[in-house]
């Protein structure tokens, strides 16, 4: 019961197809208030598509779509949320101030232009003219209309492409102080750093379905392997018969080993060449992570 009262949105077998192609192939996800969830998948998953289903700006051809157990296309429904997409399209002659002010009029209980300017870090931006901005203090301005209306649910989509560092942590900060505040957030990023970073759940789609779900210290385990590359004289074909050594292979003047046990596999191979150099170890990112994830899933093969 008290797990219903906190779901914000959800998707219950979604189907959505263009033509031929099935872009989400009946798709269940659940958003909890106050909760990040990031929702990860490979260029083409159907993560644009969910959140478009979701804002109601698509229909679905099957299943359930509900905002605050409503149609999404509810007018009562759609005040309650913020939205940051990918690419959008503002007045370029309105100032940032007057652009703030206009969509925060659309909210019944917006934020004050000043507050919002700050959590985006815009408050030095509010008298330009937001067509003569760089790309990220763009970002930065569409992050703050996302904000302004007090939403309940907030979608961000790559909010920090194009982003510096400064301006990215910022907006993490942000982030986090919204869901402090009880605000659902559904996060889209190639970044596994920024899902790390914000998210308590990760729920990763590959051809318009769930390909797993949970933490994201649960999806790395997925896929345990380190590389480790070096430059060595060490023979590979002997290095691929060590045990934890689950490929070797040559890339140019470098070794590239893969390991499940990577400081195990470090000691003897420091202690078997001591001339070895540029020395790289790192664990998986997310386009392996995905990789894998869809091989298990047997996804390619039937799509075959
Ligand atoms: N309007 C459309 N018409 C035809 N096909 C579409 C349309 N929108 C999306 N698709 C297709 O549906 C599938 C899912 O696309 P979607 O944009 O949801 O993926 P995504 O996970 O958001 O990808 P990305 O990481 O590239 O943003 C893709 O194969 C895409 O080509």
């Amino acid at each position: 019961m008290i797990q219903s009262v906190a779901v914000v949105a959800s998707l219950s077998g979604a189907v959505k197809r263009y033509g031929a192609l099935k872009a989400l192939d009946g798709l269940d996800l659940m958003l909890h208030r106050g909760e990040l969830l990031a929702l990860l998948g490979p260029n083409g998953a159907g993560k644009s598509t969910a959140i478009s289903l979701l804002l109601g700006l698509a229909r679905a051809d099957a299943g359930k779509v509900e905002l605050f157990g409503r149609d999404p296309q509810d007018i009562e429904a759609r005040r309650r949320i913020g939205v940051m997409l990918q690419s959008s399209f503002l007045p370029p002659t309105l100032t940032v101030g007057e652009l703030l002010r206009l969509t925060a009029s659309y909210y019944p209980a917006s934020r004050s232009i000043d507050e919002s300017a700050d959590m985006a870090g815009v408050a030095d931006l509010l008298s330009r003219r937001y067509a003569a901005l760089s790309g990220g203090q763009q970002r930065r301005v569409q992050f703050a209309l996302a904000l302004c209306g007090r939403p309940e649910l907030l979608f961000l989509d790559e909010p920090t492409v194009g982003m510096d560092i400064e301006a990215r942590q910022k907006l993490w900060a942000a982030i986090r102080r919204l869901t402090a505040e009880g605000c659902a957030i559904v996060l889209t990023t190639h970044y596994l750093e920024e899902a790390e970073a914000l998210a308590q759940r990760v729920v990763v789609l590959g051809k318009g379905r769930v390909l797993s779900e949970g933490s994201v210290d649960a999806l790395r385990s997925h896929v345990a392997t380190t590389r480790i590359r070096c430059i060595s004289d060490l023979d590979v074909a002997a290095l691929s018969q060590w045990s934890d050594i689950s490929l070797a292979e040559r890339d140019g003047t470098h070794i590239l080993l893969h390991s499940d046990a990577p400081e195990k596999v470090l000691r003897r191979l420091l202690d078997a060449d001591p001339a070895l150099s540029e020395l790289e170890v790192r664990r998986a990112g997310l386009a392996e992570v995905f990789t894998e994830l869809t091989r298990e899933s047997g996804i390619e093969k039937e799509a075959a």
